[in-house]
């Protein structure tokens, strides 16, 4: 069994597997007549293959309960998959580098605050959506078309958050959604 403690996420720390979709950690500009600001082109929106186009969906997830136990992490070879929640939803990232197996030193864990979302590049191994606390809504923007997109690699993970840290928000947290 690997064992993780999720860590922050952080652009940084995400790099080798996609993008964190952040507007605080991202630069705008300003259209609309400067009503609005434009955080432009966060993340590499990736279709390959035959028949590809790019999907947006709305997943509703039920929340994971901690320590979270995986049995195998997956890709999407012809495809990037990001995940935005709409809610300020937390959620679990497990990553591994592209490739045709995971070395268990190569896997990353990570938690978000809320107000960030991933983008996993095409062929990144990830965790399946694991939204933190309750149900969670998350725009999903991935890709359709022909040909196998999910493929799956049998890895035994279980992933705790930081010492005193719950699944469920913490007071100030709670301020700070209501
Ligand atoms: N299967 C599916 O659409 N979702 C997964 O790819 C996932 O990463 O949650
Ligand atoms: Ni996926």
């Amino acid at each position: 069994m690997l064992e993780l403690e999720a860590q922050p996420l952080t652009p940084e720390a995400f790099a080798p597997f996609g993008e964190v979709i952040d507007t605080r950690t991202s630069d705008y500009f300003h259209i609309n007549a400067g009503r609005t600001r434009r955080y432009h082109d966060l993340a590499r929106v990736e279709t390959l293959g035959e028949q590809a186009r790019a999907l947006i969906s709305i997943f509703v997830s039920q929340p994971v309960t901690l320590p979270l136990e995986l049995p195998f992490l997956e890709r999407h070879p012809q495809g990037s998959q990001a995940f935005v929640p709409m809610h300020e939803e937390r959620f679990i990232v497990v990553v591994a580098p592209p490739g045709e197996t995971i070395a268990p030193d190569s896997v990353r864990a990570f938690v978000t605050d809320g107000r960030q979302g991933v983008n996993y590049a095409a062929g990144t191994w990830h965790a399946i959506q694991s939204v933190l606390e309750r149900e969670g809504e998350f725009l999903v923007v991935d890709r359709g078309g022909e040909g196998n997109n999910c493929d799956e690699y049998p890895i035994d993970i279980r992933v705790t958050l930081p010492q005193g840290e719950t699944d469920m928000p913490t007071e100030s947290e709670q301020e700070k959604t209501s």
